[in-house]
């Protein structure tokens, strides 16, 4: 990939604001730092790297037509679909973070304290450059190289905008709790310590209403030494109790200026909320934000850390129901595993056990009743193997049971037990229908799961996103994520992991994968269900035409960091007649 610094010579630059009307953001031609040209195809593609709009970067020159990238009409105000051939999936698309600079130019710069270093000082190509991009896409075509989202490469840069001394830094843990919590806060304050000398380092204790409910911690090395042997969080968290205001006001107080924020979606945007308004008061607060979920529900990362932890840590559960279904007459052993939305733990537990019959996800609405229904495949194989394990997502079958929609403190739905209801509908069915009794031996292990250490590699993986989060915060980024995009460390704006959630794609080969190994019933329409996601995606487009020759690729992903949706044969559906009305309540990806 060539880059020309010369951008405004070039024939192909057009700074049209015209093409921009009526839209808040406003091009500025001295703020476009690179033009990128990519050859390959018949039409040479340019792609015009911008610095910042609206805290994200993008726009791309296509034969002399300036568009700007889907993600980044959220931002400037336009609806994504609104302009076919805009959505970044036909050309490159640099989505970069913020920059302290961006609201206070001409902040100083120090020769970063990695250099005298003697950890790093023998790595020759230690220091991440300001070019380096990290692809989303890595699966495309040979006629379309480079297109799609990219990132800002994570790692520490040669100039820190802080210096050691002057740094205040804050650590709090919201939401609920994952393995590797702890690990993640152990190696921000030991990479804060150790490798940039930073000594001034506080824990915020019960989440984000710690702020400015509760006194803080002080940390350092000696402190944490031990806590990622532990489950939890040593700081505690909580769910609601954030307010904006008042929690800016205790980090202005407190003189904090780098805040490392620990969570899940919920987290992200309360820590977009903190940034927005560090800058609107024209703070230099640095603003990271690391992602947390054991249901591995965050977009555009590979995965979330406490995943793998937890789908080690079923297999025990899974084994157990084996060992008790298979000693029984018609034993049923039945594991529930956690999974709000999105049943990644549920799905790869059970592609990792081999015991398991049948998986029922959140993103699969199945139904108990007729041909290919629960009753008739649980009939099928306690006659052909005398026992069977199922594993269901707690999220999964909601929509079947009757409960009231009660919240929890920060708006998330409380579910209702689907493993009890399943088992009791069970046991109902064959001694209604069958007059026999099962042996059902239901096991919910989630919260053993989710309080446990993290294995040792989440322990790694956790050393890594906070070290990409503090090179971050030093190099003077602000109101990101960070997180690995096809197995490289990202900076990634905060925006991008909030606006959709990860949910496991029915008509992607992982799924097929499953659907081949248990031969459970599919349940829905696998080619349907994609359909019906791209038409929600882009509305109003002919699907057939704006993705001609283009590659397929959506924002979903499978956890070993593939573009998982649409880049193989989808999973085919198998012939079972729709016999419920369920079978229409699947759920578009958000
Ligand atoms: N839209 C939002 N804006 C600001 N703060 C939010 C928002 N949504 C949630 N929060 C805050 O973020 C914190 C954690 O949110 P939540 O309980 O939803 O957990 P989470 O971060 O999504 O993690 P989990 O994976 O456990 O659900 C809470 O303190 C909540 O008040
Ligand atoms: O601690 P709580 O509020 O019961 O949280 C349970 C939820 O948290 C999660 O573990 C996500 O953190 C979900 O899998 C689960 O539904
Ligand atoms: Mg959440």
């Amino acid at each position: 990939m060539a880059c020309i610094n010369a951008l405004r010579q070039s024939p192909h630059y057009m700074p049209s604001e015209t093409s921009f009307q009526n839209r808040e953001a406003v091009l500025r031609p001295e703020r476009l730092s690179s033009l990128s040209s990519y050859g390959g195809s018949s039409q040479p593609r340019l792609c015009i790297t911008y610095s910042r709009i609206s805290q994200r970067s993008v726009l791309f020159s296509k034969r002399n037509r300036l568009t700007v990238s889907a993600s980044t009409h959220a931002s400037i105000g336009v609806h994504p679909g609104t302009e076919p051939g805009s959505h970044g999936l036909n050309a490159p698309v640099f989505e970069d973070v913020p920059h302290l600079t961006d609201y206070l130019p001409g902040l100083p710069t120090y020769p970063s304290p990695l250099i005298d270093n003697p950890a790093y000082t023998t790595g020759r190509h230690y220091f991440v450059g300001t070019e380096d991009v990290v692809a989303r896409n890595v699966v495309t075509t040979l006629e379309s190289p480079g297109v799609g989202p990219h990132f800002r490469r994570a790692g520490p840069r040669e100039k820190v905008y802080f210096k050691s001394e002057d740094v205040k830094a804050c650590i709090v843990t919201c939401g609920g709790l994952c393995p590797g919590l702890n690990t993640v806060i152990r190696e921000i304050v030991c990479g804060l310590w150790n490798q940039y000398g930073v000594q001034d380092i506080i824990g915020i204790e019960g989440g984000y209403r710690g702020f400015y409910a509760r006194n803080t911690v002080p940390l350092n090395p000696k402190i944490v030494n031990d806590i990622h042997k532990r489950g939890g969080t040593v700081l505690g968290t909580s769910r609601g109790g954030h307010d904006t205001t008042k929690i800016v006001n205790s980090i202005q107080d407190r003189g904090i200026n780098q805040v490392y924020i620990i969570g899940g979606d919920g987290t992200q945007k309360g820590a977009a909320a903190i940034y927005e308004e560090v800058r609107k008061r024209k703070l230099k607060v640095s603003v990271v934000g690391v992602p947390k979920t054991i249901d591995n529900d965050i977009a555009v990362i590979d995965r979330s850390f406490g995943f793998d932890t937890a789908v080690e840590e079923a297999q025990r559960a899974i084994n157990a129901a084996h060992t008790e279904a298979e000693s029984v007459h018609n034993g049923i052993g039945l594991v529930k595993l956690m999974g709000r939305y999105s049943g990644y733990i549920a799905m790869y537990a059970t592609l990792a056990s081999r015991d398991v019959d049948i998986c029922l996800i959140p993103e699969v609405p199945f139904y108990l009743e007729g041909q290919g229904g629960l009753y008739e495949f649980v009939e099928k194989r306690l006659r052909e193997n005398g026992h069977m394990v199922i594993v269901v997502a707690e999220g999964a079958g909601q929509e079947l049971m009757e409960g009231s929609v009660a919240l929890d403190a920060s708006g998330n739905r409380l579910l209702n037990d689907i493993g009890l209801w399943i088992s009791q509908k069970l046991k109902d069915y064959y001694s209604k229908t069958k007059e026999q009794s099962l042996n059902l031996k239901y096991i919910d292990p989630t919260y053993m799961i989710r309080a446990i250490p993290s294995n040792a590699a989440d322990n790694v993986y956790c050393t890594l996103l906070a070290q990409s989060g503090l090179h971050g915060a030093m190099a003077g980024y602000t109101g990101f994520t960070v997180g690995p995009v096809n197995g490289r460390h990202c900076f990634i704006p905060i925006s991008r992991v909030t606006e959709k959630q990860n949910r496991v794609n029915v008509a992607d080969r992982m799924w097929a994968r499953l659907l081949s190994s248990t031969q459970q019933p599919a349940f829905i329409d696998a080619e349907e269900v994609n359909k019906k996601e791209l038409k929600a995606e882009l509305p109003g487009v002919d699907l057939k035409k704006h993705f001609a020759g283009m590659y397929t690729g959506t924002d979903s992903k499978n956890t070993n960091g593939s573009i998982a949706s649409m880049d193989g044969a989808p999973a085919k559906a198998k012939e079972y007649p729709k016999s419920s009305s369920n079978t229409e309540k699947s759920e578009t990806k958000q």
